[in-house]
């Protein structure tokens, strides 16, 4: 036996069988009946005598053990339905044949026992052939018929009776053209014992059908000393496919008939039309089944179970039925996993678990065999692999073939060093039906699952010693296995012990454990499964030809089909996961479980993943809203500041040019109170806004609110300044020589940081500004719309941009009013300088009047202590002014400060004229200004540089008037 490497099988010498003497068989017991004790068969109803018809292609058979101490003739009969005895269709042919080395059969159910200790095969001629055989059970003679056995390998094992007719393989498929029919041709002639008498031919149906889950056929090499021709004599011995038919006319010889017999012409598609394909069905159904091929080496074992590229073996050939079935049968769901072990010198291999033929074999953990109650016996661990497609299927065995021992051998260039087991598991359960959606979603079908296995065995060939030591080791391993194999099925009975283990019908136990390969196939022979065994031998008419071992293949092949018993069942659904090892071994349940599992898990996810997109969305629109807010509470903070500023600054140009108005001719005063005013216009407020507090702070902290400036203030401190007495501070601000010099110069320094101030403001605003455009267009742009966003904000937006936009103009022509103001202020300061520079040269009087008048207005330069009288505030601006007013009249440079006082005033009035008055103070103060400035604008304003870079008259500006 050799072993194809990988699929396509590698071509190898063929060989002849070994001519020498072969070990023996195993001897069978003596049989309790003695040759000379048998007795005849009992008158059957299927007398061959009679029913042998004269066409046969085997009229007779001169047997040599026909001068046997046999005393009955079988007569071997075919069964009428098989078309061979037309003249009795309704009987079976017989032919009666001594089975001198054949085991008794079980006597249990009727079934007819051989006689014991027959030394050989006894066949008779038809001559010779009693009119009625006697029963089997006389222990001379063997009747076996190729009737039509209802079986479960040949379609009839559940109440069909199919006509053998039928089953001579007439639809067989071609090699390359296979189909999978369920109808597939397949031998049904099986083999059976039949009582010969009429009691006995009532025997059950069941007995026929269990004999009928049994299938044996014997396949004849083709003769390389033929010359390539197949002739139908080989010597002495003769084949007859059509009559499943064997016959040997040397000594011991006889006829043999099985369920099928293939002649050398045979090719491997037939092969396994009649002997597997049913098998292999019935597995995919939820039977076991056990295909094996048995016979000495170098005959066809491995040729017929792998095949080869252009001839496909039991193999390839079963795995392509086994996915046809399944794309035949949608109503059920099937899952496919694959073994493969070599017992190899009693060693069990894992042949998917062999390293590749490069490296060194991996060690691997000892399998061991075990047994249980559902799995029957197992080898453990043992790597099986899920396969989804044929071809999946032939890679894992052809890589299983690679690693198997083969050698060279005297027989065989390739020759098996191993039995070699491959063993499909099917799992198999209904579908889901599409319409039932709540299954669906559960995953839980109507049945459970249904687990079978199919056994695909490649045994090795037995075998004479070699002289080479390491062949001789194998092949004394191999050939005891072999002889283990024979020892049980010639002594194979349903009998079994009280804990229920099989026991031969003395009682004995049966050897299963004397070697690993009967322990493996163990519940094979004990009738658990279908079992279908191909036997093959080769035929030669040469001198050396091995005939002892070619008659003990046969013998081994008879007593098989004799002996063993199938009771195969269809395998139990199984339910659930769990329940031990057999239970989690069901792995389309524990798919199902897990795959449920794993949808519960994915729906939580989701569920988890749904709820945390909703949270982060909600976090988002939070997150969204809190910024809309933050930006609307900023604009209005923004808008209320603008708003303040702008209140603010009506209120200093009302009170400046109330002041202005006043003081118009003290341009000291006017200057230092407008820089007062501007930081204390309402009451403690800042000239500036909110933001340039701290930086006028810094100029201002020593500046009060005076009397004056509490026009439109509640401030009572204003009160305790009497006669317009502006304490210590406003000494300071009339500067050092009273003269307002100090004062402007904070005035211009406060005006600066109030400039930058503003730009900072300005710049602020403008950021906001760009912002709020920004987030608004891509609200707009990407979609997203706030809940509570409604359309009419829209308008509200663009309304407050253009509020904002507003704002910025205001701010910048405020801004422009500055940088005029500080313009102004310098070019008076200047002049002032100026004028102060030329009184002194010129008129030392006139800083003695301006002494005078300094002590005049000694209280308001010198004292900030109130007065015993104190002022009103009107009568304060007043005198204030009046005495700035005289002051002025007295000096150049007083005059020069009227112009800038004019100057204020009128850019001031520009300012409101301009439209930036809004209320009605401011328009009674405009009138009042207006008037100031008629009087003021008669006069030139000497010293002031019109072409001074930040005062440019002629700008078209709200200062213009
Ligand atoms: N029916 C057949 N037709 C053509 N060639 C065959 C046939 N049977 C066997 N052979 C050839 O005979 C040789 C031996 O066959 P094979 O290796 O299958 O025998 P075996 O029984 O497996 O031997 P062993 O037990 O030593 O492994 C191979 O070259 C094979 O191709």
């Amino acid at each position: 036996m050799a072993s194809m490497s990988a699929l396509p099988q590698p071509s190898r010498p063929v060989t002849n069988p070994p001519t020498g003497s072969l070990p023996a068989l195993p001897n069978p017991k003596p049989r309790r009946s003695t040759p000379g004790s048998e007795t005849p068969r009992a008158a059957s109803p299927y007398n061959t005598s009679k029913l042998r018809t004269p066409s046969s292609p085997k009229p007779s058979l001169k047997s040599p053990l026909s001068n046997s101490n046999s005393t009955s003739n079988l007569s071997a009969a075919r069964s009428a339905s098989s078309g061979r005895a037309p003249s009795s269709p309704d009987k079976s042919l017989r032919r009666t044949i001594s089975i001198a080395s054949f085991p008794q059969p079980p006597k249990a159910g009727g079934r007819p026992s051989t006689a014991s200790s027959l030394s050989g095969i006894q066949a008779a001629t038809p001559s010779s052939r009693p009119a009625r055989s006697s029963r089997l059970s006389t222990g001379t003679t063997s009747s076996y018929r190729s009737s039509k056995t209802p079986s479960l390998l040949n379609g009839s094992g559940e109440g069909k009776f199919i006509s053998s007719a039928d089953t001579r393989d007439p639809d067989a498929s071609p090699a390359h053209s296979r189909s999978s029919s369920a109808q597939g041709s397949c031998s049904t002639s099986a083999t059976t014992f039949e009582d010969a008498d009429d009691t006995a031919s009532k025997s059950t149906t069941k007995q026929k059908e269990i004999k009928g889950n049994v299938i044996v056929s014997v396949r004849v090499r083709p003769d390389n000393n033929s010359g390539g021709e197949t002739p139908r004599n080989h010597g002495e011995w003769s084949v007859d496919g059509r009559q499943s038919l064997i016959s040997y006319r040397g000594k011991e010889g006889g006829d043999y008939y099985y369920d099928n017999v293939f002649n050398p012409m045979e090719n491997n598609a037939k092969v396994y039309d009649s002997a597997a394909k049913r098998l292999v069905r019935r597995v995919m159904e939820g039977y076991h089944g056990t295909v094996f091929a048995y016979g000495m080496t170098g005959t066809g074992k491995t040729f017929s179970m792998q095949g080869t590229a252009t001839s496909p073996g039991v193999i390839p050939l079963a795995i392509t039925d086994i996915f046809s079935f399944i794309r035949e049968t949608p109503h059920r769901e099937f899952l496919l996993r694959v073994s493969y072990l070599e017992i190899y010198n009693e060693k069990i291999n894992d042949l998917l678990s062999a390293s590749s033929a490069n490296g060194p074999a991996a060690p691997q953990e000892e399998i061991k065999l075990r047994e249980d109650s559902k799995r029957g016996v197992y080898a453990t661990p043992l790597k099986e692999e899920i396969v989804q497609s044929p071809t999946q299927l032939l890679r894992v065995i052809a890589r299983g073939d690679h690693a198997r021992r083969t050698s060279s051998t005297q027989f065989n260039a390739r020759s098996s060093r191993s039995h070699a087991v491959v063993q499909i598991v099917v799992e198999s359960r209904e579908r889901v039906p599409s319409g039932n959606s709540q299954d669906k979603r559960s995953g839980i079908a109507p049945g459970g699952v249904r687990v079978s296995t199919l056994s695909l065995i490649d045994l090795a060939g037995s075998e004479r010693a070699a002289d080479d030591k390491e062949r001789r080791t194998e092949g004394a391993h191999i050939n005891k296995s072999l002889l283990t194999l024979g020892t049980i099925i010639s002594r194979l009975s349903e009998n079994k012990d009280k804990q229920g283990n099989p026991m031969d019908r003395d009682g004995r136990h049966l050897p299963y454990r004397d070697s690993k390969l009967t322990r493996l196939l163990q519940p094979a022979l004990s009738g658990g499964s279908l079992v279908s065994i191909l036997c093959t031998i080769q035929l030669t008419s040469s001198v050396n030809a091995n005939t002892g071992e070619t008659l003990n293949t046969m013998k081994f092949a008879a007593r098989a089909k004799n002996n063993i018993v199938s009771h195969a069942k269809k395998a139990e659904e199984a339910y659930g996961g769990g329940g031990g090892d057999s239970g989690s071994r069901v792995l389309l349940e524990r798919y199902r479980m897990e795959i449920q599992a794993l949808r519960g898990q994915l729906d939580t996810q989701a569920k988890f993943q749904a709820e945390k997109e909703l949270k982060w969305d909600e976090q988002q629109y939070e997150k969204e809203a809190q910024a809309r807010h933050e930006e609307q509470v900023l604009e209005m903070q923004l808008a209320r500041t603008a708003l303040k500023e702008r209140i603010e600054h009506l209120n200093r140009l009302i009170l400046s040019s109330k002041s202005t108005g006043v003081n118009n001719h003290n341009s000291l005063s006017t200057f230092g109170r407008l820089s007062r005013m501007s930081s204390t216009d309402s009451g403690v407020r800042s000239l500036r806004s909110s933001a340039s507090q701290s930086t006028l702070s810094a100029v201002h902290s020593s500046m009060r609110p005076i009397s004056f400036m509490s026009v439109n203030s509640n401030d009572p401190s204003a009160l305790h300044y009497p006669g317009g007495s502006f304490g210590p501070e406003d000494e300071e601000d009339l500067g050092e020589f009273g003269d307002g010099k100090a004062s402007l110069q904070r005035q211009v320094t406060a005006l600066q940081a109030d400039l930058s101030d503003k730009n900072r403001y300005i710049s602020t605003l403008e950021r906001r500004l760009l912002q709020a455009r920004r987030s608004s267009h891509t609200r707009m742009s990407v979609g997203v719309k706030p809940a509570n966003a409604t359309i009419a904000e829209q308008p509200d937006m663009i309304a407050l941009v253009r509020e904002k936009d507003m704002e910025i103009n205001e701010l910048r022509l405020q801004l422009d009013d500055k940088d005029r103001m500080l313009a102004a202020l310098r070019s008076a300061t200047r002049h002032r300088d100026l004028a102060a520079v030329t009184n002194e040269s010129q008129s030392p009087e006139l800083k003695n009047k301006g002494d005078s008048v300094g002590e005049i207005d000694g209280p308001i330069r010198t004292s900030g202590l109130p007065t015993d009288k104190p002022e009103s505030p009107n009568k304060r601006a007043f005198s204030g002014s009046s005495r700035a007013s005289r002051v002025n009249d007295q000096t150049d440079g007083g005059k020069n400060m009227d112009e800038v006082s004019r100057l204020l005033d009128e850019m001031i009035q520009g300012r409101m004229d301009g439209g930036h008055a809004n209320d009605r103070s401011s328009m009674n103060v405009k009138s009042v200004t207006s008037e100031s400035r008629r009087e003021s604008s008669s006069a030139e304003v000497p010293g002031l540089n019109p072409t001074a870079p930040s005062w440019d008259p002629s700008l078209s500006s709200p200062f213009r008037g």
